[in-house]
């Protein structure tokens, strides 16, 4: 049988990009998916928003709910100071492996933890399994109907304190909507919204950041 996308993102990542350096990864995915086949990556114009709220941030312990192929985690971890740790949890196997080894190709999987499995099973053993006591920063980019179910289950975790931010992709396309109403009404959040584009296309989209006031 034929490769999937993500076996032929990884391709463009190892034939363009250079070994141990991010940058060049994270170009090397935009130009393939801008150029020759789309693909669900927070891409470059979102991206450069993830970049900015994730330094003013400067998390030590981060968490990314939906890893794909690895692109946001690239981009996220590249910018993580020294000791700090990103957690990311992804459902489908076949996209598990490609991000791994994209996460590899990077040169920054010491910095990185994969988990592979469901979030909502996955976040009420991440205290126990992994010694976290709190996330710093959540980037919400899986399911779209499982935003609100794993915010809820992150605070009654213990898992968010006073400052903790989130930021979620797509909360315009393909949208969020009781997402933005959960964290738009609750007193508990402090929110804003930062208009973009869906990656690499000139569709409406952006993202939701929302400060936990504890
Ligand atoms: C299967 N699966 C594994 N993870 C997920 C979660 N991600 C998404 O669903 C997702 C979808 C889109 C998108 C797809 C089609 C379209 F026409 C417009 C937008 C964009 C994104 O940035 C996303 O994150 C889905
Ligand atoms: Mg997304």
């Amino acid at each position: 049988t034929g490769s999937s996308r993500p076996q032929r993102m990884l391709k463009a990542v190892q034939k363009n990009a250079t070994k141990g350096d991010p940058q060049s990864v994270i170009s090397a995915i935009d130009h393939y998916c801008r150029h020759k086949e789309w693909a669900m990556n927070v891409g470059d114009d979102k991206g450069l928003i993830l970049d900015s709220v994730l330094t003013e941030v400067n998390p030590s312990t981060a968490l990314e709910l939906g890893t794909y192929c690895g692109y946001s985690t690239v981009r996220i971890a590249r910018l993580l100071s020294p000791g700090s740790k990103l957690f990311t949890v992804e459902f489908n196997p076949a996209f598990a492996e490609v991000a791994r080894q994209i996460i590899a190709y990077a040169g920054l999987q010491d910095k990185v933890t994969l988990v592979e499995g469901s979030s909502g099973d996955l976040i009420p053993k991440m205290k126990e399994q992994f010694g976290i006591k709190y996330f710093d920063f959540v980037f919400l980019d899986h399911w779209k109907d499982r935003y609100v179910p794993d915010t809820k289950l992150l605070e009654d975790c213990g898992l968010l304190k006073k400052g903790s931010v989130l930021l979620a992709d797509n909360v315009i396309c393909p949208g969020a909507p009781e997402y933005l109403k959960y964290v738009r009404n609750s007193p508990r959040y402090e929110s804003r919204y930062y208009k973009s584009n869906l990656e690499y296309t000139k569709v409406e989209d952006g993202l939701e950041k929302s400060v936990f006031l504890g």
